[in-house]
């Protein structure tokens, strides 16, 4: 049997997850977030995490438990758009060979897949159908700032280095619009789910 599988997607900070957490309690459904496998693409002691430790210095680029330092190479690849392709040329393909195994090795019938940057990175064919989680520019900004701490220009950075929103939008099967209460985009996540 064909499975069902979601390509949940949008901007950095417009809800993704809120609106996983919701498929994953109501639904029941598997979540497979492509955010926790790029993490697990540089766990300490993994080839990829040498690769990145040789290009930036060992000592610029890891924390003191061997950790990757995430913020600093946040900073790097959020301004340089050449460093961000070369980090996304040794992790994607990692990310990538674990939806395919974890999808097949999955018994379930319909699986979510949280993949941020689904257009960017060109998996639009891992799924069968994309939603784009989407809010206002503004609110966007504002809530990526308040839950990372961070400053304008540090969101703004974050912001400018996806697709634009709008162009996510107009490429989804189904846009749940996160700008208003929790409530409402509750309430759109149902009526998708029962098309
Ligand atoms: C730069 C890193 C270390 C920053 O880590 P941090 O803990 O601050 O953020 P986190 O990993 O939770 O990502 C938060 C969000 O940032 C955005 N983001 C991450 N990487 C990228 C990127 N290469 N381009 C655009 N946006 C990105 C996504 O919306 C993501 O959901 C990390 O994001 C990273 O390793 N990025 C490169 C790998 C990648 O492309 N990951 C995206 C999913 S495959
Ligand atoms: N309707 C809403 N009203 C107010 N705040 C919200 C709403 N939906 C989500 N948020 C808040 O906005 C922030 C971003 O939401 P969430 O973490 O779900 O986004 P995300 O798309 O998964 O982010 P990322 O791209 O970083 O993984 C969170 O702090 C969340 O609590």
């Amino acid at each position: 049997m064909t499975k069902r599988l979601i390509g949940l997607t949008g901007g950095i900070a417009t809800g993704k997850s809120t609106v996983a957490n919701y498929l994953a309690t109501a639904y029941n459904l598997p979540i497979l977030d492509a955010d926790v496998y790029a993490r697990d693409a540089v766990s300490v002691g993994s080839p990829i995490l040498s690769q990145i430790a040789q290009r930036y210095g060992k000592s610029e680029i890891l924390l003191a438990d061997g950790n990757l330092n995430r913020a600093k190479l946040g900073e790097i690849i959020f301004h340089q758009p050449e460093e961000r392709i070369w980090v996304e040329n040794v992790i994607h393909p990692y990310v990538r060979n674990w939806f395919l195994k974890t999808i097949n090795e999955s018994s379930a019938t319909t699986l979510v897949l949280v993949i941020p940057l689904l257009f960017e990175a060109g998996l639009e064919n891992l799924v069968g159908e994309i939603w784009v989680v989407s809010c206002s520019e503004a609110q966007q900004k504002q809530r990526l700032i308040q839950r990372n701490n961070l400053t304008n220009e540090q969101a703004a950075a974050r912001i400018n280095s996806q697709l634009a929103l709008s162009e996510k939008i107009t490429r989804a099967d189904f846009v749940l619009d996160n700008s208003s209460t929790l409530e409402s985009l509750l309430q759109q996540i149902d009526k998708v789910m029962k098309i």
